[in-house]
């Protein structure tokens, strides 16, 4: 459950990015963040993730109120939160295999949980026979579905995407919101910002519009809405 109430966002060189934001968005739903660039739609996901902090207003996040959040307690959030980022983010001296065992929230686990987990989230996304190349041997569309399975590796009740397909063709994009209907399938929250109209209008889902850092338009099965 992520809740947000009178959230104002500026920036440290007075750029006012988010202004009153009020949203409520449920265990298990699928919600497209749009917007004209500039809007405010990354700076509304990196909240989520406590990337930045709110100048003022208040967040929940599963039952945690991000205020009150110490530093040293942001591990524990991050626990619950996936982030899939439009460039991967791989580590690109790392095989699949590895950076997805890196990624790992190890806690005494035994090697053989750890490569089981590994083997689970690699099947997901359909690249088990990829699991010893490293980023620069996969695909653009490859890549992406390692930090997807990268994203999910610790179970987490909520996966963000920022722009995921934004560097992918049509196609590989299409793959990519499979997995991605999937793992919501599945019960995880997802909050995709996106400028893809095309996958916004054929895969209907809740859409929350942001223009100059106000939401202007909350929709179930909603459209994208913009010419851009
Ligand atoms: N780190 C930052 N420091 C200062 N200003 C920022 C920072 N990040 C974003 N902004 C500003 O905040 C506003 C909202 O930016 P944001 O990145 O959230 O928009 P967006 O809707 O995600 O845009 P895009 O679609 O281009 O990614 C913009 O005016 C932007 O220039």
């Amino acid at each position: 459950m992520i809740e947000m109430q009178g959230v104002q966002m500026v920036y440290p060189n007075g750029v006012s990015a988010l202004n009153g934001i009020d949203v409520s968005i449920s265990q298990g739903e699928f919600v497209y963040v749009v917007g004209p660039s500039g809007a405010g739609k990354s700076t509304f996901v990196s909240l989520i993730y406590r990337e930045e902090k709110p100048t003022d207003g208040s967040i929940i996040i599963n039952g945690v109120h991000l205020r009150k959040l110490k530093e040293r307690k942001i591990p524990y959030l991050r626990r619950d939160i996936g982030v899939v980022y439009q460039d991967f983010k791989l580590l690109p001296r790392l095989t699949v295999y590895e950076n997805l065992a890196f990624a790992l929230e190890v806690i005494e686990e035994n090697p053989k949980n750890i490569k089981k987990r590994v083997m689970d989230v690699l099947d997901l996304v359909k690249l088990k026979h990829k699991a010893r190349q490293i980023p620069d041997e996969l695909s653009g569309g490859e890549q992406q579905r390692v930090s997807i399975a990268r994203a999910i590796i610790n179970n987490p009740k909520i996966v963000i995407a920022d722009e995921p397909t934004g560097n992918l063709d049509p196609e590989t994009s299409w793959e990519i919101m499979q997995i991605f209907e999937e793992i919501n399938n599945r019960g995880t929250t997802v909050i995709m910002a996106t400028h893809s109209r095309d996958i916004v209008n054929a895969i209907r889902k809740r859409v929350i519009a942001f223009e100059d850092g106000t939401i202007v338009r909350d929709e179930d099965r909603g459209e994208y809405g913009y010419e851009i």
